[in-house]
């Protein structure tokens, strides 16, 4: 993506000087953390064993940022300007991404994680100005690399006032956003505070709009908690392995609307000639997209 030359708040030749920074950091997928995985998505957790192949999408939850509480910024994700660059817009989602998934982590694994800040650009979207960070991600084991990944987090403005409790800009991305298409398949699925506490937990991310409703409602002007752009998207990469027998081998994702707790919501997919299209819908309409190809 080239960077936006539109006029905008942000200061984005400094944003910039992001590009480029990276960091290496390890974890071990631990019997534990497979359990409280499948318990979160309400799978039997069984009695997970050294070599068992660990769930896809565990990597979400692992090496995490460990920041002491005084580094926290005020929404409660590690203060901007370490890693990732300090965007002013106080609103950070996480938009979507791809994996490729070349192999699979086992329980006992050492992982490590090479990220790398790729790109940095401003955008005008519907909901006003939108700052994106893009992250290059590699997941290895001592087998080798099994997951490549790109991630695309998204800064907005913050929220106008009147949009308090009402859908405010939301809904007007929810308007504007693409009807559902029918679906092949589809399945309920359930985003209750409860299960948004367990994944942030499982993640250790400490964003408040996943379990702060008060911090949801009257500073990021959401009616709801939102949930997790990551935990769709395991859910949507599941339901895919679960329709077609197997685990893709890519997985495009992108959050077009945020989800919030409480609201119904389903699984989908239709048949592409290649492989799936796969979506979340909340009150029917589309929260996250995605196409998984074999
Ligand atoms: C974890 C974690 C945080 C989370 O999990 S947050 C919850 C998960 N994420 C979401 O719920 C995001 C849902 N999406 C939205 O709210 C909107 O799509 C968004 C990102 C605010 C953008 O909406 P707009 O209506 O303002 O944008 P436009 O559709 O007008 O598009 C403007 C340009 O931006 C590009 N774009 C839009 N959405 C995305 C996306 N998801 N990924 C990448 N790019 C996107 C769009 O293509 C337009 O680009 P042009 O080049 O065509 O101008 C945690 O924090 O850790």
């Amino acid at each position: 993506m080239p960077p936006s030359t539109a006029a905008g708040t942000l200061d984005l030749e400094h944003l910039r000087e992001w590009i480029g920074r990276s960091e290496t950091v390890r974890d071990i997928v631990t019997p534990h953390l497979v359990a409280a995985f499948r318990a979160t998505l309400d799978v039997e957790p069984g009695t997970p064993k050294p070599g068992d192949e660990a769930p896809a999408a565990i990597h979400w939850c692992l090496a995490p940022a460990t920041v002491p509480m005084s580094g926290l910024g005020p929404d409660g994700h590690p203060s901007r300007g370490g890693f990732l660059p300090p965007v002013p817009l106080p609103r950070r989602m996480w938009a979507g991404g791809r994996l490729e998934l070349e192999g699979p982590l086992l329980v006992g694994d050492e992982v490590e994680r090479r990220s790398l800040v790729r790109d940095v650009v401003r955008k005008e979207g519907r909901t006003g100005e939108l700052c994106f960070v893009t992250v290059d991600h590699e997941i290895s084991t001592s087998r080798g690399r099994a997951i490549r990944e790109r991630q695309d987090l998204v800064y907005r403005e913050a929220a106008p006032k009147t949009a308090s409790t009402s859908r405010g800009p939301e809904g007007a991305a929810a308007k504007a956003s693409q009807e559902a298409p029918q679906s092949d398949e589809q399945k309920p699925v359930t985003a209750d505070s409860v299960r948004l506490f367990r994944y942030s937990a499982l993640t250790f991310n400490g964003h408040r709009i996943h379990y702060d409703r008060r911090y949801c409602i009257e500073e990021e002007g959401y009616p709801g908690l939102v949930v997790h752009g990551p935990l769709q998207a395991t859910w949507l990469l599941h339901y895919a392995a679960e329709l077609k027998g197997k685990l893709p081998k890519t997985f495009d994702f992108r959050g077009v609307k945020p989800f919030f707790d409480g609201i119904p919501a389903t699984l989908n997919a239709t048949k592409k000639d290649d492989g799936l299209s796969l979506w979340v819908a909340a009150d029917g309409a589309p929260t996250m997209q995605a196409t998984a190809a074999w």
